[in-house]
């Protein structure tokens, strides 16, 4: 099964009398178990995009179908439990407790979801070590680089192996060295976890690590393009 199917969607904001046409006709599948980035340029409607396929909001009007389920039917109470069950988010500026140790972050969804402490424990140590952050797991996001909060961010969205997981601009406070890094651990992560990634972004290097790339303009695809069809074999 597809894990996302948007259908005539599109999304109008309204800012007193004026309407902004933010995405118009979106008619898109997302492969399941790929590295889908949407791009285009600033104001071109990533971030709604993302938005609306990580049922953070609603479209105008369309039909969204994540893994099988119509999501534009939702409540804001069913959108909230199946964001926490399906879904996993990386934030482009980390969102990380900074109370928290950096193990902490990682276990906290688990922790939501109910999950006994030691398995909480082993699944949050062992994401942290391939994250490479074994030797940082005490320490706060205040005591971290950028790239090592980002690893946190990726292990979190990790945590509750969820099926899809969803980065705005993943790579934007990050320098191209590590912004190099993290991409190539995003990239092996997604293989060896099965889940499908879906990500904005203009950058180049996360374009080209890609299996498909969707291109929008104006709130409209312009293009997409579908990389490396045949099925990968494990490693
Ligand atoms: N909450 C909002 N209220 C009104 N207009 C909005 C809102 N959010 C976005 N927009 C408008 O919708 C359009 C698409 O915005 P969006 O944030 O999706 O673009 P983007 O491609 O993610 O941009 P960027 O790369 O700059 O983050 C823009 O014209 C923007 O001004």
């Amino acid at each position: 099964m597809h894990p996302i199917v948007l259908s005539d969607v599109s999304k109008i904001y309204r800012l007193d009398a004026v309407e902004v046409p933010a995405l118009v006709d979106i008619n898109l599948v997302i492969l399941r178990d790929r590295f889908t980035v949407i791009s285009g340029p600033s104001g071109s409607g990533k971030t709604t995009l993302l938005n609306l396929v990580g049922c953070i909001d609603r479209p105008s009007s369309g039909r969204i179908m994540v893994t099988g389920r119509g999501v534009h039917t939702f409540s804001d109470d069913e959108l909230s439990d199946f964001r926490g069950r399906e879904l996993g988010f990386i934030f482009q500026n980390f969102n990380l407790l900074p109370v928290l140790t950096a193990f902490e972050n990682v276990e906290y969804p688990l922790t939501l979801e109910g999950v006994a402490p030691r398995e909480r424990r082993e699944r949050a140590l062992a994401l942290l070590a391939s994250v490479g952050l074994e030797a940082h797991v005490h320490k706060r996001p205040g005591q971290l680089s950028g790239g090592q909060r980002q690893r946190v961010a990726i292990a979190r969205a990790l945590a509750r192996r969820p099926g899809i997981v969803l980065a705005d601009e993943p790579t934007a406070n990050l320098d191209s060295k590590t912004g190099a890094d993290i991409i190539a651990l995003m990239r092996e992560l997604q293989q060896r976890e099965h889940v499908s990634f879906i990500f904005s972004s203009h950058d180049p290097k996360v374009i080209e690590a890609a299996d498909d790339v969707v291109y929008i303009h104006d709130g409209r695809i312009t293009s997409i393009e579908r990389r490396q069809m045949l099925p990968r074999t494990p490693a």
